[in-house]
């Protein structure tokens, strides 16, 4: 299949990478200019697994401006959720109404900004469980052995044709184990609930998943989170796909065993000073729950804990630009 990868960060990567040694045609478009004026200078992107066996993969990078191709057959979008409307806005030139698109995103709120711009029987969407950092501009770790993650998907209108089927397969080749559902709400939700938990916890305390879920009161924190959600959702009227106790199971296996020593993606922007993606995962359950009359407390504490954490370190990075700027000074007299 052609895919076009829009977002070639940690997870677009793994995706694209993965994909094209599987035997596809793939080309990444990113906006972020050191990350994509290295990988044109390498020739492609190095990539380590388990900081590993460090090799270059080729890879075809394009900035949205310079990327003309309109024959693909699927576009990956994998961007944080704030960067996507604005790289719609950018890629629009090259959208179609034949292209199918895939994305795992976290949080929830880029259904929407998708629908847009592509028809509803176009747009598959899911949830991965695969872990990835981007180490710097061109570098990118894949965390975990190949196999090791596993990923669910569904049709936005929970009818899977011929593409979805072929695109389930090339996933398979590419070894990310996906499931298929036809569930699209709880499909989506079940991974928010997931992030809700590990993601802003391990990212409040700067710890490990497997630091979390060891932790001996972790499962009554961690459930305590699920049944508020789970409220949520069963307001909205969401089927979700999991119970509340195979949450937990799913929250324990990943943190103690897939991907113990991951810091969630969460955590990797806080501890960059960067934005988090904390709004639209407990922020998304705080505001669906209001839109029902019912208030996620613990949800939204957790959020302004996330972003006091973010306002502490903005406020601490200006005070250490200040004081910078004073001792040059100082030493200029
Ligand atoms: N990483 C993971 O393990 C997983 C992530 N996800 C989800 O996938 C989506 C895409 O996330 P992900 O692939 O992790 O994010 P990315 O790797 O795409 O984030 C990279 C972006 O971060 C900014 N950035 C700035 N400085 C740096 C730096 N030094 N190193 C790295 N990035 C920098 C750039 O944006 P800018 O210049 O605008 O700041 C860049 O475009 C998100 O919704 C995420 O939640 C889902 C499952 C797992
Ligand atoms: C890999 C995983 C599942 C860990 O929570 C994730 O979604 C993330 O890091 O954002």
């Amino acid at each position: 299949m052609k895919f076009t990868v829009v977002g070639a960060g940690a997870m677009g990567l793994r995706y694209g990478v993965l994909l094209q040694e599987a035997g596809n045609e793939v080309d990444f478009v990113d906006a972020w200019q050191p990350h994509v004026d290295k990988m044109k200078e390498q020739g492609g992107v190095y990539v380590t697994r388990d900081h590993e066996n460090e090799h270059l993969v080729p890879v075809n990078v394009y900035y949205p401006e310079e990327y003309t191709n309109q024959d693909q057959d699927v576009l990956v979008f994998f961007l944080k959720q704030m960067q996507l409307e604005d790289m719609l806005k950018r890629c629009k030139h090259f959208f179609n109404d034949k292209q199918y698109v895939l994305t795992c995103m976290n949080g929830m709120g880029h259904v929407e900004k998708l629908l847009q711009y592509f028809k509803p029987e176009k747009i598959i969407a899911g949830t991965a469980l695969v872990a990835t950092i981007l180490d710097g501009p061109g570098k990118v770790d894949f965390v975990g052995k190949p196999g090791a993650g596993s990923m669910n998907m569904a049709n936005y209108t929970e009818k899977p044709d011929d593409v979805t089927y072929k695109l389930v397969e090339e996933l398979k080749k590419a070894n990310f184990n996906p499931n298929l559902t036809t569930n699209f709400k709880g499909t989506l939700m079940a991974k928010v609930v997931f992030n809700s938990v590990v993601n802003t916890l391990c990212t409040l305390f700067e710890i490990k998943m497997v630091e979390y879920a060891s932790y001996a009161g972790a499962d009554e924190m961690s459930m305590q989170l699920i049944n508020e959600a789970y409220d949520v959702c069963e307001l909205d009227g969401i089927k979700m796909l999991n119970t509340r106790q195979e949450e937990l199971d799913s929250i324990n296996y990943v943190s103690k065993v897939a991907n113990p020593l991951h810091y969630p993606s969460m955590y990797q922007d806080m501890s960059k000073n960067r934005p988090t993606e904390v709004d639209y995962i407990n922020g998304y359950l705080v505001s669906l729950g209001k839109k029902h009359g019912y208030e996620a407390k613990t949800h939204e504490f957790l959020a302004h804990l996330v972003h006091l954490a973010e306002h502490n370190r903005q406020a601490k990075t200006k005070i250490n630009k200040l004081n910078t700027k004073m001792e040059k000074r100082a030493v200029n007299f």
